[in-house]
């Protein structure tokens, strides 16, 4: 108790004492490689007009980035660290000691141009997100289906079709590949996707399959392939932390992809339904793969091939889901502890995730590309068109 209320205190002072003086300023060690191989040409006067910059951040650029301004000025103005040594429980000047003596013999000059460069990517970074207006109107303004905002570091991208259970349909397929795009590149740190309503998804739109193209079914299916793979892909290669908040039931690829989010938190009203052989297809979103490798292969069996719907407290327990809530509390705690997490360091989080996931992505893709051949194939068959015609003429459902 006593170290979490020192370390409070610590951010902050740190927090105050970065927008008045460079010298009371903290590191972001990952910029460190980056930044040591840029050239020695910053002047006196670059330097001290990043200095004055620095004070005039919008935005806090957080303890890491304070202690690597802080080291490199004392770098730049003092050279070497010539302090001594401050006691193990003199947090604040022992964090500064450490930040400035890692810099080593680092030559003065490279030090200031550093600096400068730091602080102009700091500069950078804060009117880029400066133009950037979170919230739900500039967002409903680009996406019909989509209600996509930003708030406390954290994308959230809701599917918004409530009166189709939030269905996906051949627009929705492109606005959501466009938000994921979006939110990779934006400045939150963890993306969030939920739905609207009391349904989370209920997966493809049937109703895509009636806007036959000029080439006939063949090229529609052909067209198909192509969005499912595309889509899957963004997917795959998401940069940072995805997690699926899943308030109701999710049917079909709603489903599938979960195997490629980092975290599932799901409603203990929710439920998991990958109906395919009812509907005469074959899995997608690599569930082929993920969901053997997740649960088991009898399990997924039951899911994928006989098209066992899972409750949210076993899909939690076959590891599909990461952990349930009861309905009633579930939005305040999911999105409690979203917040926390969205305040754990960016670059760390993305690239745990980058080491994680690289070791599959190949694999990943290639599951993909052949998952959707397959489908190409399995939408032109008289059990995939039956099963739409029922449900389109109101003769079946799920
Ligand atoms: C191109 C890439 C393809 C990738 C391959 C993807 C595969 C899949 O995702 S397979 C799974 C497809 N989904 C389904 O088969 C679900 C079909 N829907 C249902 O069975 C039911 O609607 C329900 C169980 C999801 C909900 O039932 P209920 O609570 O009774 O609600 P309604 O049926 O009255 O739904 C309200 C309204 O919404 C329409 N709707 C719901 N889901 C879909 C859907 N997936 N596609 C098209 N339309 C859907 C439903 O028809 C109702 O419409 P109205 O009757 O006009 O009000």
């Amino acid at each position: 108790i006593a170290m979490a209320g020192v370390a409070g205190r610590l951010a902050r002072r740190w927090c105050r004492s970065a927008v008045r003086s460079p010298l009371q300023v903290i590191s972001f060690p990952s910029l460190q490689l980056h930044l040591s191989g840029t050239a020695m040409r910053a002047s006196q006067e670059d330097f001290e007009s990043a200095m004055n910059q620095v004070k005039l951040l919008k935005k806090d650029p957080g303890n890491e980035v304070k202690l690597r301004l802080y080291a490199l000025y004392k770098q730049a103005t003092e050279g070497p660290c010539n302090m001594p040594k401050p006691g193990v429980f003199d947090f604040i000047n022992k964090a500064k000691w450490d930040a400035w003596n890692a810099l080593g013999s680092l030559p003065k000059e490279t030090a200031r141009q550093n600096y400068v460069d730091l602080v102009s990517s700091l500069t950078a970074s804060s009117e880029s997100s400066s133009q950037v207006k979170p919230g739900a109107d500039r967002e409903q303004q680009e996406y019909e289906n989509l209600v996509v905002t930003s708030e406390d570091g954290i994308t959230k991208i809701m599917f918004n079709r409530p009166t189709r259970k939030n269905a996906i349909s051949t627009q929705m397929y492109q606005e959501i590949m466009l938000a994921l795009k979006a939110a990779s590149k934006d400045d939150s740190t963890i993306t969030v996707v939920t739905g609207n309503g009391d349904y989370y998804c209920s997966g493809n739109d049937l109703a895509n399959f009636t806007d036959i193209p000029p080439g006939g079914v063949e090229e529609k299916a052909k067209q198909s392939a192509i969005m499912l793979r595309d889509f899957v892909g963004t997917f795959i290669d998401f940069p940072k932390p995805l997690v699926a908040v899943v308030n109701g039931p999710a049917v079909g690829i709603s489903v599938t992809i979960l195997g490629l989010f980092d975290a599932v938190y799901a409603s203990d009203r929710a439920t998991f339904h990958t109906p395919f052989s009812h509907l005469g297809l074959s899995p997608e979103g690599c569930a082929s793969y993920t969901f053997p490798k997740i649960m088991g292969p009898a399990k997924a069996t039951e899911m994928l091939i006989f098209g066992k719907k899972l409750t949210a407290g076993e899909a939690c327990a076959q590891g599909l889901v990461t952990e349930v809530f009861p309905d009633s509390t579930f939005q305040k705690e999911v999105w409690t502890r979203l917040k926390a997490y969205s305040k754990l360091p960016p670059n760390s989080m993305r690239i745990s995730k980058q080491v994680i996931r690289n070791t599959e992505k190949e694999k990943l893709h290639a599951v993909n590309a052949e998952e959707s051949s397959v489908l190409q194939e399995r939408w032109l068959s008289d059990e995939c068109i039956n099963a739409t015609m029922n449900f389109l003429s109101k003769k079946a459902k799920l």
